[in-house]
């Protein structure tokens, strides 16, 4: 098991207080292993990965957890030690990569030290033009135009689109142990975004990189993911293997999740959208926390939250099954 999250509790204060945004979070994702978090906006997939990365913004508090990485509970290491985790042992790719560049260096010598992270890690030495050779060729895979131009550019020089692949570009130079990638391709078009599932696929064949996708797009997920993770409301709602999840959904939350995905067999009128919006924060509702928008609500689930429990090698949270 290379990561194993345990009851992990995230808030954020707020000037009213502090509200509760994960939810004993219990997830383990094991080596090689690429995972999709799925859920509408606002439902903390990135609270999430910022917490896994201990990125967080300056207001979150950890209420309770451990986060237990190759062995170690990160969150019972310094910072200086756990910064000897970061990038080579565990990257992010932000939803706003922009913020994982440093604008007054080069795009060639932010790739040169993602690539020595790694040699580094691997005890290797290479020469420079043999790293050249290496960046370049990243940065063709990750559909650049003009990679030996745009290496020389600096982050504010370049688009949205170019500053994601730049971004992903560095995760495949540093081969990191854990990715966690945010909406990694949502400035791109379909083909890029095919090219990006298709290179972390081969990063997780040939390195066993494990992967962390969190995405809204249910079937960007099912392109790339090995199981689903579905969260509502800083909730783990179900979570199993992708094929089972799809096409036999368990939690009337994924269930409606996963009809509202348009597909191009589906006519207008077979698109059917969740009703309602998710809660705020601020004020859940009793009970499940989906039961205001459950077409298969029942007494109990408006007075008591239930379990995660285990059902046919899947996990789910839902008074139905218990
Ligand atoms: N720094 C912060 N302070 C207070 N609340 C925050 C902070 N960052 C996020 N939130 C709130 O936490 C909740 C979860 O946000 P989060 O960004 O984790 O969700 P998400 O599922 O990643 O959404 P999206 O798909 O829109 O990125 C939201 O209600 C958001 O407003």
């Amino acid at each position: 098991m290379l990561l194993q999250i345990k009851n992990l509790s995230v808030s954020y204060k707020v000037p009213i207080g502090k509200v509760k945004i994960l939810d004993n979070i219990n997830l383990d994702i094991d080596k090689g292993e690429i995972v999709g978090i799925v859920g509408e906006s606002g439902s903390g997939k990135s609270t999430l990965g910022h917490s896994i990365i201990k990125l967080n913004p300056p207001n979150a508090i950890y209420d309770t957890g451990e986060i237990i990485f190759d062995g170690k509970d990160i969150l019972k290491l310094r910072e200086e030690e756990f910064r000897k985790i970061r990038g080579a042992g565990i990257f992010m790719v932000f939803q706003n990569p922009l913020n994982s560049l440093n604008p007054v260096k080069t795009i060639r010598l932010q790739l040169l030290e993602a690539l020595k992270v790694k040699q580094e890690r691997d005890e290797k030495r290479i020469d420079d033009k043999e790293a050249e050779e290496i960046i370049i060729n990243t940065v063709r895979d990750v559909r650049l135009p003009d990679p030996k131009e745009i290496i020389k550019k600096y982050p504010h020089q370049l688009s949205g689109g170019q500053i994601q692949r730049v971004v992903i570009a560095m995760a495949l130079l540093l081969r990191p142990k854990l990715l966690i990638a945010d909406e990694p391709t949502s400035a791109l078009d379909v083909t890029i975004q095919a090219q990006v599932v298709k290179l972390f696929k081969q990063l997780r064949d040939e390195e066993g990189t494990s992967i962390i996708f969190i995405s809204h797009d249910i079937s960007l997920v099912y392109a790339i993911a090995d199981r689903l993770v579905v969260l509502y409301a800083g909730r783990l709602m179900e979570d199993g293997k992708i094929e089972n999840v799809i096409k036999t959904p368990l939690h009337p939350y994924t269930q409606g999740l996963i009809s509202s995905v348009p597909t191009i067999t589906k006519k207008e009128g077979e698109l059917k959208a969740i009703e309602g919006n998710p809660p705020s924060f601020l004020i859940l509702p009793s009970g499940c926390k989906f039961n205001p928008r459950c077409p298969k609500v029942m007494g109990i689930c408006k007075e008591k939250e239930p379990q995660v429990i285990e059902k046919d090698g899947r996990k789910v949270r839902c008074w139905l099954y218990e």
